[in-house]
């Protein structure tokens, strides 16, 4: 393949340029990148044409790569480091605890604190140290469209700020609750780096024991979650909207806890994924009245 070689930095304006193929992705490495150039027009180099990548699956964190499951074969490890490039390689076995604290190993390069965009906003995050849900974009994105300005939300398991970041940017007020230190240094450091200071309140902490006044929409992003509705039930109004996170739906213990604080509750349900053989992580939405 016929390339241009410029320094990474200025990748984003060369790719403006009538030269450029767009038909070829361009190729990153050691701080360089190398952009498909059109016939008819002069290139620096000729490098190797890439294959398709049909090694095991990843995921990118800023340039630190994540495989969730199993030990990789050195083969596979290989295949994967030549296909992306990245600072390191981490293998996440799983999440321990209520505070989903990653079980992982360094398999190569190093990991440290990356920024990750997407959705248009900016989330630092070591993914040794704190969970990253990455089956969960499409919930952001659609809980994103949800929020109104001016609303007040309690995000009750913050985490590094995955929902309390977009509400934010979509002007809501947010009360953000995350009870893991690490997490919840993430969280704030987040809040700066997208300039919502203005918007969110960040604590850290027991949500049970952190919540006060009156929010017009909750999200609760916890499997334990339904366990918490008499806590969160009491500081809601009618017309109020909660976002209950389970394994399966529990519709009849969310009309129950509901029916207790006085509540008709009007479900609708989402799927996010698929958690195990016939085990979906569903989102409920509840309109109280
Ligand atoms: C599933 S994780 C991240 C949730 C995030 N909203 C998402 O969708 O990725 C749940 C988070 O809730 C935090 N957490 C668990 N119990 C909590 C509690 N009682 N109060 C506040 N945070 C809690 C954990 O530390 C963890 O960061």
């Amino acid at each position: 393949m016929r390339v241009r070689s410029v320094p990474v930095l200025n990748l984003k304006d060369a790719m403006k340029e009538e030269w450029v193929d767009h038909s070829r992705r361009p190729f990153v490495s050691s701080g360089n990148a190398y952009i498909p150039v059109k016939n008819g027009f002069d290139a620096d180099t000729n490098i190797e044409e890439r294959s398709r990548y049909c090694g095991i699956k990843y995921q990118m964190i800023g340039d630190i790569a994540l495989i969730h499951g199993e030990l990789p074969s050195e083969e596979e490890l290989k295949s994967l480091i030549n296909w992306v490039h990245p600072r390191g390689v981490v293998l996440i076995y799983g999440y321990d605890g209520i505070k989903r604290i990653p079980k992982s190993e360094l398999l190569y390069g190093e990991s440290k604190e990356v920024c990750h965009k997407e959705i248009g906003c900016k989330f630092w995050i070591d993914p040794v140290k704190v969970m990253f849900s990455k089956g969960n974009r499409e919930e952001k994105k659609r809980m994103a469209k949800i929020v109104r300005p001016g609303e007040r939300v309690a995000d009750m398991f913050a985490g590094i700020g995955y929902f309390t970041i977009p509400f934010a940017k979509s002007g809501a007020y947010i009360h953000s609750m995350e009870i893991n230190p690490d997490s919840y240094y993430f969280l704030k450091k987040n809040v700066s780096a997208n300039n919502l200071e203005e918007f969110i309140l960040a604590e850290q902490g027991d949500c049970r024991k952190l919540l006060k006044g009156e929010y017009d929409r909750a999200v609760m992003g916890h499997f334990d979650s339904p366990n918490m509705l008499p806590d969160i039930l009491s500081h809601m109004n009618s017309g109020g909207v909660l976002h209950v996170h389970s394994i399966n739906p529990v519709s009849e213990e969310i009309i129950r806890q509901a029916e207790t604080f006085g509540f008709n509750a009007d479900i609708k349900i989402n799927k996010v994924k698929k958690y195990a053989p016939g085990r979906w992580h569903i989102v409920s939405d509840v309109v109280l009245s």
